[in-house]
């Protein structure tokens, strides 16, 4: 289905070790965690906070496991600090995964996100930005986006759960601020049907700026629970609300269709945080391998 070599496989560690709740997964160590990624037949990862910061340490570890490093996050805080603070931050994080040798950097803007905080409702607590936000954030992934370019690499933007992009019609506004040469998408299938959105409408919409994908599901019963119940994000991971893909709601085989059928080229990076303790890490990305293998041949 996928051309050969034009699409690469990756597991994020957050389902080993959850950065945002760092007690989720406190004892697995980043050893076990890269080596259960290789053996579940995964050619990448995203960079966790137990991974070594040394490029040289980590090219070593990875090299072992036949790994390679696909992108990793960026918090920007376009909306609420000096751009040249973010800007100064974000060249750091650049150059350690160009040592990398990764193509594309995630960037979710973080100014009044309630993403990390545990006691606020999700879906009432969500910022709307302001026109003066949205246009602070365009301009400051503008500069971002040809910092990136320096290097020959791609800024993808991460919409994201109770951040100021979250829904489709937060992307659109977003994608039209920006110049596609400068700024692209980062495609999350689980963050846009637990925000009541159609993942295949928001992919085909906005297609050719996608470069880089994140897969999960989402259990809608949790999803329901959360809604109901007016918990916040880090409670939803917890109860549950992510899964693999193949293990929830969302239909992937047109997905992978519409991205087979495109000039798509980059990673998939399988990325179900969920409590390593309920769901063991190494079961699932088992699991999820198998799933895509049998859906669309990778
Ligand atoms: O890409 C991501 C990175 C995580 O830190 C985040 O909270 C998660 O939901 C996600 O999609
Ligand atoms: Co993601």
């Amino acid at each position: 289905m996928f051309k050969e070599h034009a699409v690469r496989l990756a597991i994020a560690p957050i389902a080993w070790t959850n950065d945002d709740m760092p007690e989720l997964g406190r004892d697995n160590t980043f050893e076990q965690c890269i080596s259960e990624m290789a053996l579940a037949g995964y050619q990448g990862s995203e960079v966790g906070n137990k991974y070594p910061r040394s490029p040289e340490q980590l090219h070593r570890a990875l090299e072992l496991r036949g790994l390679q490093i696909a992108s990793a996050w960026f918090s920007a805080h376009l909306t609420v600090r000096p751009y040249q603070e973010t800007a100064e931050a974000f060249c750091a994080h650049r150059d350690f995964l160009h040592e990398m040798g990764a193509k594309v950097i995630v960037v979710s803007e973080q100014g009044r996100s309630i993403q990390g905080q545990m006691d606020t409702p999700l879906f009432a607590g969500k910022p709307i930005f302001t026109d003066g936000e949205w246009a602070a954030l365009a301009a400051g992934l503008g500069g971002l986006g040809r910092l990136a370019a320096e290097k020959d690499m791609k800024l993808v933007y991460h919409h994201h759960m109770g951040t100021g992009v979250q829904t489709a019609a937060e992307i659109a506004r977003l994608m039209e601020l920006t110049e596609p040469g400068e700024v692209s998408l980062l495609f999350d299938t689980g963050h846009l049907a637990f925000s009541g959105e159609n993942p295949l409408e928001v992919l085909r919409t906005h297609l050719p700026r996608i470069k880089h994908v994140h897969l999960k599901d989402i259990r809608p019963a949790v999803v329901q629970q959360v809604i109901a119940e007016g918990l916040s994000f880090l409670q939803a991971v917890k109860a549950g609300a992510f899964t693999i893909p193949g293990d929830g709601c969302i239909d992937f085989t047109e997905i992978f269709a519409e991205l087979a059928a495109s000039a798509y080229t980059g990673w998939f990076v399988v990325e179900a945080e969920q409590d390593p303790a309920l769901a063991d890490p190494l079961e699932y990305a088992i699991k999820a391998r198998r799933y895509i293998r049998e859906l669309c041949g990778l």
